[in-house]
């Protein structure tokens, strides 16, 4: 058995040690309490919390705590969660604390990872190497199932790779999810007769906890080809839950809406790595980490870090396709591919829907804009003998 190692940005209030504040967040998820207890017998100290290394960093510091496996139990996230980053948040006398990355041990690792992932994505949507182009239908709710099978088909005759429901449409009674799906599926088998492109479609299944799975199975049954969870609001657990489910086998597109509310903050909360890791080991094919250029907070460091975290090495499952959405246009697409690589989804939703010329063209225009980057041409330069880019850049300018 080799231990879970947690990597911890703190900030001890005034007056207190880094050295008693790192090893007050080791007790406290571990065997130990603001007091010592009578309780606390010998044979429990194997389970104690080892802190490492304590360097001071930016206004704090950051630290290791090595904690035992035999503390997990092996294959539940709720329990893991409680000990890397349970209460540890809230002790008064640490002014702020941030779990920024862990290193999880193969005997707690019982799951399979992404079914798809990067290379199973690209062969269902027919790309050797270059960043796919995915559109999320906007309005985000309110378009009726038809108006919104109609959007679709425009994203894909106009070259985008996967289409995607927003974080708020699920199963409303203005578009029931089991009357959009159908109509979108077979507008997307119009656009594979019409140009033998296969394009996906990432379905909400974002649901409660025990209707989530029973989704799942409804939306393959009507022919879905990609399933979308919001794994922040539905819990982790809702990822494993959904890939594991026998007779499942369509590739799981994770949304991180509410991410924010922890990670956003440099000091406390929950860093976006251990997210990344999280969601890879429990089967997410692909992932929302951020982009370089659009209209969220972020950190072009973390980011790039981010993504390694779903793609670099990781016992022996399979990568985990980085999205970058939020605010991207096609004048943006440029820095993306330059600063994120090729292996990278890129989604405009404003950045399509909003071109001068609509949806198709729209779609088309961020086609053209990775086409530019991968040929190492610049956007201006591209747009010159490609009008649809042109109206783009017009529009919005270049990042
Ligand atoms: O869910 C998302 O990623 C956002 O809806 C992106 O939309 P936007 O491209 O219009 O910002
Ligand atoms: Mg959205």
């Amino acid at each position: 058995m080799t231990d879970v190692i947690a990597t911890y940005y703190f900030r001890p209030r005034e007056g207190v040690t880094p050295e008693w504040a790192a090893q007050a967040i080791a007790e406290e998820q571990t065997t130990g309490t603001w007091t010592d207890i009578s309780t606390r017998q010998n044979y429990v100290h194997y389970l104690d919390g080892v802190v490492d290394e304590i360097h001071p960093s930016g206004g704090g510091y950051t630290c290791t705590i090595r904690y035992p496996s035999e503390i997990f139990e092996p294959g539940n996230i709720p329990q893991y969660l409680s000990v890397l980053a349970g209460n540890l948040f809230g002790l008064s006398r640490i002014a702020a604390v941030r779990l920024v990355d862990v290193e999880f041990s193969r005997d707690i690792v019982p799951f399979k990872g992404p079914k798809f992932g990067i290379e199973g994505v690209r062969k269902l949507a027919g790309t050797v190497d270059r960043p796919h182009v995915g559109t999320i239908i906007k309005p985000k709710v309110g378009l009726n199932p038809k108006d919104t099978a109609a959007v679709a088909y425009e994203a894909a005759i106009g070259g985008v790779d996967l289409i995607k429901d927003d974080e708020t449409l699920t199963d409303q009674a203005f578009c029931p999810l089991g009357e959009r799906l159908p109509l979108i599926m077979e507008q997307l088998d119009r656009v594979k007769s019409e140009t033998g492109r296969n394009v996906l479609y990432a379905v909400n299944i974002s649901s409660a906890g025990d209707k989530i799975v029973q989704r799942a199975r409804e939306a393959a049954r009507m022919g879905a080809n990609m399933l979308m969870i919001d794994v922040i609001v539905c819990g982790f657990d809702a990822v494993r839950a959904v890939a594991e489910e026998p007779g499942i086998n369509l590739p799981i597109h994770v949304h991180r809406t509410m991410h924010a509310a922890i990670t956003r903050n440099p000091e406390h909360g929950i860093a976006m790595r251990p997210i990344c890791r999280l969601v890879r080991m429990l089967g997410g094919d692909q992932l929302h980490t951020g982009t370089v250029s659009g209209k969220m907070e972020h950190d072009v460091t973390e980011l790039r870090g981010d993504n390694l975290a779903l793609t670099e090495p990781f016992f022996d499952l399979k990568p985990t396709f980085p999205v970058a959405s939020g605010g991207l246009h096609p004048g943006g697409v440029h820095k993306e591919v330059s600063m994120l690589g090729r292996d990278i989804i890129l989604q405009a939703g404003g950045g399509i829907h909003g071109h001068p010329d609509g949806t198709r063209v729209g779609a088309t225009a961020m086609r053209q804009a990775v086409d530019a980057a991968v040929a190492g041409i610049s956007p201006a330069t591209y747009a010159e003998d490609h009008p649809e880019l042109k109206r783009a850049l017009d529009k919005w300018g270049i990042a």
